[in-house]
């Protein structure tokens, strides 16, 4: 399937989610004009918060806004994770003060999802709550981030450790940023609709396997009918589970899958590594896990590393950081006490749990996505 297609601004897809206030995800192409409307009468005051390599599109919203008549403000923060702190969320507190932001004002956050991860937690914050849309403008962004609600910044112990449930009022996913995304950024996106098409949509699958080439150039899988098709089935995905389970009281944890390895991995990194290729090698180690428990077959495991290797994702780690990872798995979210928690599958759409596994199983999952013989020799149990 190669067929490309340039869509009009009227052919955008409409993903509704729901909950206390459902919103649409609306995703096209050339769709910035849909902001206003998002926002609603009410709002005076808009923050419009986008890193620096979303500058012009951020002026061109912040035109498009003054033009409607809304009071509009920027707020230029750090690029990707170093968005994600405590500082950062403090100036954007800052910037809504001293411009007298309101209950009935909003955030708009234009950019990857560090950037809708910090605006959405500033709007969830800023005088307990105001309205925040988002504007996802990375793959990853629009079919996870940018959806669901969850919100947060990182501490110096670990991945998202601070946040809030605050679901957006909109979501404007417009196909068309893409073409402007590095190669490795983009595909490290794709990590999460694998997930997506792992924990709940075979077809997900099929798609990325049928196109690999195209989905390895930006520009052109933009354009693409394909990546509509893949965005729109992955928001599909998030917005079925977090319609049902907004706070992560137990469904939701699905969305998880690969994240618990994953996050380690970004934290031992401190934050070089991109977070869809960290759950790519997290994915891998969460299929291992499931096999050497006896519940997933060779053959889905095999499925995790052709799919994610041909997208030029990576599915090993260095063999040699095992304690500091362990470190980090145990503040994961998911974890209840001392008892480590794993998103498993038993075979594709098929999630299940596995608590608080034998530590040797965990190191010998541990040496099957490390490089170099040193994994298990490295582990002190
Ligand atoms: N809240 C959630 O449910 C959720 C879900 C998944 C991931 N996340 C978070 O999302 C973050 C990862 O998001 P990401 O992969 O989008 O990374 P990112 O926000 O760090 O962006 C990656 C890079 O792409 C650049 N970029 C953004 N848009 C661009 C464009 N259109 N053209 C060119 N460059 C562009 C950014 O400036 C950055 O350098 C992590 O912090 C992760 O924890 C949150
Ligand atoms: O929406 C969710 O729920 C997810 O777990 C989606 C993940 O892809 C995302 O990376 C999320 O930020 C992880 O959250 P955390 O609760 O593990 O910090
Ligand atoms: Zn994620």
């Amino acid at each position: 399937m190669t067929d490309h297609l340039d869509q009009q601004p009227n052919e955008s897809r409409r993903v509704t989610v729901s909950g206390e206030r459902p919103y649409d995800v609306v995703i096209g192409r050339h769709l910035l004009g849909e902001l206003p409307g998002l926002l609603g009468t009410n709002v005076r005051r808009v923050l419009v918060v986008h890193p620096a390599a979303l500058a012009t599109t951020a002026d061109t919203i912040l035109e498009d806004l003054r033009a409607a008549g809304y009071d509009a403000f920027g707020a230029e923060v750090p690029d990707a994770e170093e968005a994600k702190t405590a500082q950062v969320a403090a100036f954007c507190w800052g910037v809504l003060g001293q411009a007298d932001f309101t209950r009935t004002d909003a955030v708009v956050a234009v950019g990857g999802g560090a950037t809708t991860d910090l605006g959405g937690f500033v709007a969830a914050t800023w005088l307990r709550g105001i309205q925040v849309v988002q504007v996802p403008t990375t793959v990853l962004a629009m079919v996870d981030a940018a959806v669901g609600g969850k919100t947060g910044i990182n501490t110096a112990e670990g991945k998202n450790l601070v946040g809030a449930f605050h679901p957006p009022a909109g979501v404007l996913c417009d196909l068309a940023s893409l073409e402007s995304m590095a190669p490795f950024d983009f595909v490290a996106g794709l990590a999460e609709i694998v997930k997506a098409g792992f924990i709940a949509d075979p077809r997900i699958l099929e798609l990325v396997e049928a196109n690999v080439d195209l989905l390895k150039d930006p520009a052109a899988a933009a354009r693409s009918d394909v990546l509509l098709e893949l965005v729109e089935r992955a928001v599909v995905v998030k917005a079925k589970v977090v319609g049902e389970d907004l706070k992560e009281a137990g469904l939701r944890e699905i969305l998880n899958y690969g994240h618990t390895f994953g996050h380690a991995i970004e934290h031992v990194e401190r934050y070089q590594w991109r977070h869809g290729a960290a759950v790519s090698v997290g994915m891998v180690f969460a299929a291992e896990l499931a096999r050497l428990a006896g519940r997933l077959s060779d053959e889905v495991v095999a499925r995790h590393r052709s799919i994610l290797t041909s997208l030029g994702l990576p599915t090993t780690y260095r063999g040699d950081r095992w304690e500091r990872l362990l470190t980090a798995m145990r503040r994961d979210k998911k974890t209840r006490g001392d008892v480590l928690r794993f998103v498993v599958l038993e075979d594709v759409g098929r999630t299940a749990r596995l608590e608080g596994p034998d530590p040797t199983l965990l190191v010998a999952a541990y040496a099957e996505v490390a490089e170099g013989a040193t994994a298990s020799s490295a582990v002190a149990l």
